[in-house]
Formats: C-alpha cells, sequence, structure tokens
C-alpha cells in the first residue's frame, strides 16, 4: 500500500472506532482481518495515523475547524507527518485507494500555520475540558505543557531483572534497536519512538526476554515501584498485583530475600503472573488468590502494603488516547470509590512504623491528593512520609519530579519523561 491507501484506511479505522464505540487496538485488528493483502509495514502505518490523530485529536480539529476522521488524518499527514497538500493531491490522483481530494477550503486550513492562541487551555492540552480543573489542580500552573507533553509517542521502556542480568548484557542482546538508558531508574533502558510509520519493536521475540533478563516497564512504574522502598528481608504486600508489574520490580529490588504476598481480587488478571514469576527467577513472591480470608494472616504484619489501585488511567493517555476521550465523569466517580474502600482495606496489614503506599497512573487530583487526604482525614494512626526525601534517597538529589500540595509525587512526560504517575507513601505511626 502506499500512503494514499494507508490514509484512506486510517480514516475508515477512525469512523468505525467512533461509529461502533470500539477500543483504536480492537478497529485496527478488525481492519487487518478485513484487509488481509496489507503488510505488517501497512498496519504499523494505519495504527500511528490513527494514534497520532487521536494523541491530539483537540487542537487538530481546532487548526481543521471540524473534528471529523478525514480531518483528523489530514491533519496528522500535513502537520505531524511533513506531507505537503500538493503531494499529497498529486498521489491521491494516482492512487485508486486514496481518500477524495482534498478540497480547496481543506487545503486552506491544512496550510494555515496552526496557531492555538485563541484555543482553550483544554484544547491546548488536547484534554477533554471537563478533565482540566483535575489535572490542574495535579500539577499546578504549567499544567497545559504537562497535558501537551502526553500527545507525545511514547517511547519502549524495559526494565532489566537484576535477579538474572546487568544493563550491559540487556543492551547487547537487544543492540539493534539501539537501547539507552533511562533518566532515572537505573535499571531502565529505553527504545526511542520512530517517526512517520515507525513500527514498534517486537522484544518479547527477542532470547533476552525468554530468558527472563528483561521486562517491559515503562520507566514511571519503575521509579514508583523503587519509591516504594521495599528493601531485601521486609514483608510487603501487593495488593493490587495485576498481572505483577510492581511484584516483579520489587522482588529485584529485594534482591529474592524476605516475601511479596501477591494478591488481586481478579483472578484473570493475577494470571500472567505465575510465568512472569518463573521467567523472571522469582523465588521471594507467593500468590494469594481472591477467596474469602485469603489475606488474614498478614493483618498488622507487613513493612509495606503497595496499593497500585484502579484508576482512569489517565497518565496513560500516551499509550491509548482512544481512553483519552472516551472517559466520562462518571467512570471517574467510580473508580475514586473503588480506590478509597482499598485504601481502607489496606491499611490493616501494615504494622506500626510501616508504610502503605499509595499509586496511581492518573493525573487527576481526585485520584491522587485528594484521595489521600481523605485517607488521612479519617486514619488518624498514619502521617505522610516526606516525598522528596523518599526522593532523594531513591534516586539523588535531582528532583525533576512534581512535588503536590498534598505531599505527594507526580510523574509526568513533561518532567520525568514518563507516564502520568502518582505515588504518596503513608506511614503507620502506631
Ligand atoms: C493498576 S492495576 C495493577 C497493575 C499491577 N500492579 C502492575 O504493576 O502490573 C489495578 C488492579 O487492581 C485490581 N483491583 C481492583 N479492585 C481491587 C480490590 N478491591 N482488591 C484488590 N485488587 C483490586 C484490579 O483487578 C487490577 O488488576
Amino acid at each position: 500500500m502506499r500512503l494514499p491507501g494507508r490514509l484512506a484506511a486510517a480514516i475508515a479505522v477512525l469512523e468505525d472506532i467512533e461509529a461502533r464505540k470500539r477500543p483504536a487496538s480492537e478497529a485496527l485488528k478488525g481492519w487487518g482481518l478485513n484487509n488481509r493483502f496489507a503488510g505488517a509495514g501497512d498496519r504499523a502505518a494505519i495504527g500511528n495515523l490513527v494514534y497520532d490523530g487521536l494523541r491530539r485529536r483537540a487542537s487538530h480539529a481546532h487548526a481543521m475547524g471540524e473534528d471529523t476522521p478525514r480531518a483528523l488524518v489530514l491533519s496528522v499527514a500535513v502537520r505531524d507527518w511533513g506531507e505537503r497538500v500538493s503531494d499529497l493531491n498529486a498521489a491521491f490522483a494516482e492512487d485508486r485507494f486514496a481518500p477524495a481530494p482534498i478540497t480547496e477550503a481543506e487545503a486552506a486550513r491544512l496550510e494555515a500555520e496552526a496557531t492555538l492562541a485563541d484555543a482553550s487551555d483544554a484544547v491546548r492540552a488536547d484534554v477533554p475540558g471537563w478533565t482540566a480543573p483535575g489535572i490542574a489542580a495535579n500539577f499546578g500552573g504549567d499544567w497545559v505543557a504537562h497535558g501537551h507533553a502526553m500527545t507525545a509517542r511514547p517511547p519502549l521502556d524495559l526494565r532489566v531483572n537484576r535477579l538474572k542480568a546487568d544493563r550491559e548484557r540487556v543492551e547487547k542482546s537487544l543492540k539493534r534497536f539501539s537501547p539507552a538508558p533511562t533518566g532515572i531508574a537505573p535499571d531502565g533502558l529505553r527504545l526511542a519512538a520512530g517517526p512517520r510509520d515507525a513500527r514498534t519493536p517486537n522484544v518479547t521475540a527477542d532470547e533476552g526476554y525468554q530468558k527472563g533478563w528483561f521486562e517491559i516497564q515503562d520507566e514511571g512504574s519503575q521509579i514508583v515501584a523503587r519509591l516504594v522502598g521495599a528493601e531485601p528481608g521486609e514483608q510487603v504486600l501487593d495488593l493490587c498485583a495485576g498481572a505483577g508489574g510492581k511484584t516483579l520490580a520489587m522482588a529485584a529490588m529485594m534482591q529474592n530475600k524476605g516475601q511479596i504476598f501477591a494478591y488481586d481480587s481478579d483472578r484473570a488478571r493475577l494470571a500472567p503472573i505465575y510465568d512472569r514469576l518463573k521467567r523472571n527467577g522469582v523465588r521471594n513472591a507467593q500468590t494469594r488468590s481472591p477467596e474469602p480470608g485469603a489475606l488474614e494472616d498478614l493483618a498488622g504484619r507487613m513493612d509495606r502494603v503497595v496499593i497500585d489501585a484502579p484508576c482512569t488511567g489517565t497518565g496513560t493517555w500516551r499509550r491509548r488516547p482512544d481512553a483519552k476521550w472516551k472517559l466520562a465523569e462518571d467512570q471517574l466517580a467510580q473508580r475514586v470509590a473503588e480506590q478509597a474502600a482499598i485504601l481502607a482495606e489496606g491499611r490493616r496489614f501494615v504494622k506500626p512504623g510501616g508504610v502503605l503506599a499509595y499509586i496511581t497512573c492518573s493525573i487527576l487530583a481526585a485520584e491522587n491528593d485528594e484521595q489521600v487526604a481523605a485517607f488521612l482525614e479519617s486514619n488518624e494512626e498514619f502521617r505522610l512520609r516526606d516525598a522528596r526525601a523518599a526522593w532523594a534517597e531513591a534516586f539523588g538529589e535531582a528532583d525533576r519530579a512534581v512535588f503536590t500540595p498534598g505531599g505527594g509525587i507526580a510523574l509526568s512526560p513533561l518532567t520525568t519523561d514518563t507516564d502520568g504517575f502518582y505515588i504518596a507513601l503513608l506511614e503507620r505511626k502506631s
């Protein structure tokens, strides 16, 4: 397929996402199944057009004066991919799979210097209007820049598994992808996102992955796992362990000493953890399935309880930009209620002097500082641990994170060059 056909396909996929309210990944998969002539390169290019468009949907729509799949894809081709309107129209004329020719009105919009001077803050940040106050409360004055940074293509980050390998060995194994050390997390390696139709490398096919030398994990997730501060020999409960991303990272930091109890209320989400623990060579983690009383023996005994809470996922909008425009206020309210309930459940496992680490991949204050403030208000036996001190202890003085007014740490593509994350450390006094 040539570019015109790929643009037409991206428009069709965006129309499908809208019409059937499907996730982008599903619509792209569906398109691939119905168009088996398309190769892997075509599918990657179409995916990139769709995701690039969704990442900056509001600002593209503002520049084009309309929020349609066609306007979005043409705007991406010209503004983000550097195509010229005259070249596109010439190519369209020679390709029977091309979209309809670019009209004069469209050309005028595409060639005008894009200006967001008259746009709202939410459009400049490329976020849904209703989320703006929550993002502003999370990041403070330069929240628009944080939102905007969330529109870039994300890199692929890996965590070197110290239980089995070192950075050098993994770098060598993945040399063909040119990995570079991440900026903050000491065990991170990064494969930068490519431009235009670049494909994401399939690192899971690498021998090193099969042998457990590394895991795929965003640097932000690695950073918060390290900020939990789990040390060799400690007793740790990972109460929302899911597929085990934090459990695996903490097991390596604990050098396989002590004990991690990995629990999740959803059996299916926990299922991949068994293979991952094995592949990673983890010997200090045991899973607890969601049975009544499954955690009773742990009450009041844990040095650390990690709550990597279910959340809106707003911090991962770079990776799932379709979710950005689908998120609704009632979903946020539901997540906030779930988080409060899990915090109330998790506190009883912390021993006096122990720490409850509350983590989200959200950039909304309601799920972060506000949630923590509500918890502290009704749980006087807990107090905040100094976030700056925790950061300095984990990563030295280079303080690139945002320290939130409520005592937490917020990560963002703008400051830490990671997905958006939040962590607050709550210490049990007595
Ligand atoms: C953000 S995900 C966890 C990701 C995981 N920690 C990782 O690093 O890969 C949140 C998890 O919380 C789980 N969850 C939701 N409600 C829960 C509850 N009441 N108790 C325990 N786990 C819960 C969900 O099933 C989901 O797997």
